[in-house]
């Protein structure tokens, strides 16, 4: 039994879940919940970002980083007590925690990116042993580093076998998409991945500065807005999208001030339909077109946007949950899967999801020191 850890590009929260896997197949789901950060932790995570995007290398004595890794481990650590002790579980069950961590910054044009948290101090103070630090591996292969939940998907798909080929959409702060195709062979899909476009950053900046609240609730102020046609071709006309994959992108990749003079409604329908173009236009580099869309992430939850998106897509577009899987514990349970991997020295990524040089294996492991 394995527990994964994520906080993710919208830094909302931790994000955890229990998975019964032996990192090939997935047995079974246990339990997940979210702890969600307050606004003083966010606002220093915010700060972190900032220090790090102005460093060239991973340097934790930078300004405040070394004080935010500890917090932001001793949160994760309190994420694994939480979970095990609503659900009578004891740290001697799970036999690995899988910690994403916090991007800071992703260069993957500089071969770097950057995760903060320590997972020796994770694996001490839990009592379990950690597996951290997943995608150094893969750039040191020639990989972007990511998309890294793409395994996972294919391994959640292999269940399911609903439709030949299916597209996976994941509306974090960021977005990617994972193709998988079973068309070819049923027994080893075809896999493809890559991040489509900035996904709710934008919207959720925007939404904080002109109103404070962290989102645009179910997409409130997008529907009371009109589109600047524009606005949104010039963010369009950004060369990331012609791109071919692999390609990702870090949180601050694209800024809203672009949209800067609209008023809050019309820039909030304009970001919000940038967010729907670009994943249309992601569709040009799938081998072939999907079957169907499912959505997974917190933004399935913003109506607009998910009207909008169906709108403008020629196959059905769900939330994952029509799946029976858990939209918004998704990614924590792929690094569960993903710990078990690594564990095992089975692959993190393929050429084809990160561009990595060969299937490669990742992440670094952490013993509790402590006897189990
Ligand atoms: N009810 C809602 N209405 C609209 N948007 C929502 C709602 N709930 C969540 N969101 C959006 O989802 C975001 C959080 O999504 P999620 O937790 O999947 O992102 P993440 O995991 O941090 O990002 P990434 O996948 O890039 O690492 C919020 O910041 C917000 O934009
Ligand atoms: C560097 C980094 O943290 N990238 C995230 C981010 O958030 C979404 C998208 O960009 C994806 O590429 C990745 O996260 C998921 C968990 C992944 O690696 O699959």
């Amino acid at each position: 039994m394995a527990v994964g850890l994520m906080s993710g590009t919208s830094m909302d929260g931790i994000d955890a879940a229990l998975v019964y896997t032996d990192g090939v197949r997935v047995e079974r789901l246990g339990p997940s919940l979210i702890k969600p950060y307050s606004n003083a932790v966010r606002s220093r995570l915010r700060d972190g970002l900032s220090v790090a995007a102005t460093s060239q290398t991973k340097d934790i004595s930078a300004p405040g980083l070394a004080m935010l890794e500890r917090e932001l481990t001793d949160l994760h650590a309190e994420a694994v007590f939480d979970l095990l002790s609503v659900n009578n579980l004891h740290p001697t069950q799970i036999d690995v925690i899988g910690f994403h961590g916090q991007t800071l910054t992703h260069r993957p044009e500089r071969g770097w990116t950057w995760q903060i948290g320590d997972g020796g101090r994770l694996a001490g103070r839990t009592g379990i042993p950690v597996v951290n630090d997943f995608r150094t591996a893969d750039m040191d292969a020639g990989g972007q580093g990511a998309p890294l939940v793409p395994l996972y998907h294919a391994a959640l798909l292999s269940r399911e076998r609903r439709h030949q080929t299916v597209a996976i959409l994941n509306l974090g702060g960021v977005a990617n998409v994972t193709w998988v195709s079973f068309a070819e062979n049923p027994e080893a899909p075809a896999i493809m991945a890559f991040d489509t476009g900035p996904g709710n950053a934008m919207l959720d900046d925007w939404t904080m500065l002109h109103t404070g609240k962290p989102f645009d609730e179910d997409g409130a102020l997008s529907s009371r807005g009109l589109t600047h046609d524009e606005v949104l071709s010039g963010l369009m006309a950004s060369p990331f999208f012609d791109e071919m994959p692999p390609k990702t992108l870090d949180r601050d990749d694209f800024n809203i001030q672009t949209v800067r003079g609209l008023s809050v409604e019309d820039g909030a329908s304009t970001l919000t339909d940038f967010v729907v173009e670009t994943i249309v236009s992601s569709q040009s580099h799938f081998p072939s077109p999907p079957d169907a869309w499912y959505i997974c992430g917190g933004g399935r939850l913003n109506t607009t946007l998910m009207r909008r998106l169906r709108r403008r897509m020629p196959v059905t577009v769900d939330p994952v949950e029509v799946l029976g899987w858990r939209g918004g514990a998704l990614e924590a349970e792929a690094f569960a899967f993903l710990a078990v991997r690594s564990l095992r020295g089975l692959p993190l990524s393929l050429p084809s999801t990160t561009g990595c040089n060969a299937p490669t294996p990742g992440g670094v492991y952490h013993e509790p020191h402590t006897i189990r």
